[in-house]
């Protein structure tokens, strides 16, 4: 777990803040499909949701009940028409971000194997990206993971 929370848009007041009580945490599983060749998938935020346009890695929040790699799995279907095995799912990080809208715990999984094409259920936009990502705006709680990958890319390169 990352020991810092993002305050994304930190100038707009928050949802579910009155009357001092503590803002529930909601929690996000979220998967970053991995091609052998490095390449990840993104996708933007359907319209009409919070962040519409915005790109983002495919995932959604748990339902009760839901382990993470379950949900994962229920989204990346009911969005993308994808089927993945929950032994493809790797856990990796996780991060808290305080938005307006939520405060979101996002359980961050790599995922190497999957089954199906994509098919755009929910109006959205998808692009097999590499870094630096060429596709904008991108969510305030997506942009670690891109830089926890070029981290990666920066370890797996020879010395010079
Ligand atoms: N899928 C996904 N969600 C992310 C990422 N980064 C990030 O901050 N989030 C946040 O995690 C939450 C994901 O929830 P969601 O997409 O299922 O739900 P939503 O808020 O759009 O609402 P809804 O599905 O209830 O209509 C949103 O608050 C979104 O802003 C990411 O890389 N992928």
């Amino acid at each position: 777990m990352s020991d810092t929370t993002i305050r994304a848009d930190a100038h707009l007041p928050r949802q579910g803040t009155a009357a001092g009580g503590a803002r529930p945490v909601v929690e996000v599983a979220v998967g970053i499909l991995l091609q052998p060749d490095g390449r990840f998938l993104l996708t933007s935020r359907p319209p009409g949701k919070v962040y519409a346009g915005y790109w983002e890695f495919p995932g959604g929040k748990l339902e009760p009940g839901e382990s993470v790699a379950q949900a994962l799995a229920r989204e990346l279907h009911e969005e993308l028409g994808l089927r993945i095995e929950p032994a493809s799912v790797s856990r990796w990080r996780e991060q808290l971000v305080d938005y307006p809208h939520a405060l979101v715990r996002l359980h961050f999984c790599r995922v190497t194997a999957w089954q199906g094409a994509l098919q755009m259920r929910e109006g959205q936009q998808a692009a097999w990206e590499r870094l630096p990502v060429r596709v904008q705006p991108v969510l305030a709680g997506t942009l670690p993971v891109l830089q926890w990958l070029g981290e990666e890319a920066a370890c797996d390169k020879p010395p010079t």
